[in-house]
């Protein structure tokens, strides 16, 4: 992705399809939940870090017409097949991300931070996400440090 469109999605009362509940749908699925999207996870097992009564559970492998009716797509299995079957099946209206194939998302995640003020953004354009993360925490080192960062009290 060379020249992606960045934007920031109004998420609520979308349904978001996630096919695969281990650690790496973890860190999606809370941050999709944040946006207060509606999420439906197909997968036989399901990582302690989600939470099962915030999510729709399929619990089973993937099949197709699972896709029916989701805006959004994580196929975040570690089959490399099925992340790629899962892409196959969707239409050309959806947005599908394969966590393991760069090459066949048509969005990236990205490291963020927020508070009620403020959400900063940072992508790599899918070359280096450790870089990401890195760049992300140095930020909120110096926009911290600088008063410009607060994290919001619970
Ligand atoms: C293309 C993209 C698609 C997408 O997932 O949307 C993608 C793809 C891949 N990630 C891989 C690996 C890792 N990803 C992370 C972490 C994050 N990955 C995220 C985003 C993205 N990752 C998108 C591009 C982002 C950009 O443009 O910069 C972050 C920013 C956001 C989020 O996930 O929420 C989040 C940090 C959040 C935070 O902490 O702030 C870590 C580190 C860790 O887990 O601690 C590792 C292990 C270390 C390493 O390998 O670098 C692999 C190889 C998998 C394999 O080995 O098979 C692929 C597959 C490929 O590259 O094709
Ligand atoms: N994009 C990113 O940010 C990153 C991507 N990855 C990629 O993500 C993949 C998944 O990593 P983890 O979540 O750590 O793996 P994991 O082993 O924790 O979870 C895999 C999940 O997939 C489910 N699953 C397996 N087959 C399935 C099927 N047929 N249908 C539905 N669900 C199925 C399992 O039940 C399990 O819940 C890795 O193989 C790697 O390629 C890894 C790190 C970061």
């Amino acid at each position: 992705m060379q020249n992606p469109y960045p934007v920031n999605l109004n998420l609520v009362n979308k349904s978001v399809v996630v096919v695969g509940g281990g650690k790496v749908a973890a860190r999606k699925i809370n941050s999709l939940l944040a946006s207060n999207a509606r999420v439906t996870v197909v997968s036989p097992q399901l990582d302690p870090k989600i939470d099962c009564l915030s999510v729709y559970w399929i619990r089973r492998k993937y099949r197709v017409g699972d896709l029916k009716n989701a805006t959004l797509i994580i196929a975040c299995t570690d089959d490399r097949q099925v992340n790629q079957q899962v892409v196959k099946d969707a239409d050309q209206f959806q947005w599908v991300n394969n966590v393991s194939d760069k090459l066949q998302s048509d969005f990236y995640n990205v490291a963020k931070l927020e508070n009620k003020e403020l959400l900063i953004t940072v992508s790599t354009k899918g070359r280096s996400p450790a870089t990401s993360k890195k760049i992300k925490q140095y930020l909120l080192e110096w926009l911290t440090q600088n008063h410009y960062f607060r994290e919001d009290r619970q």
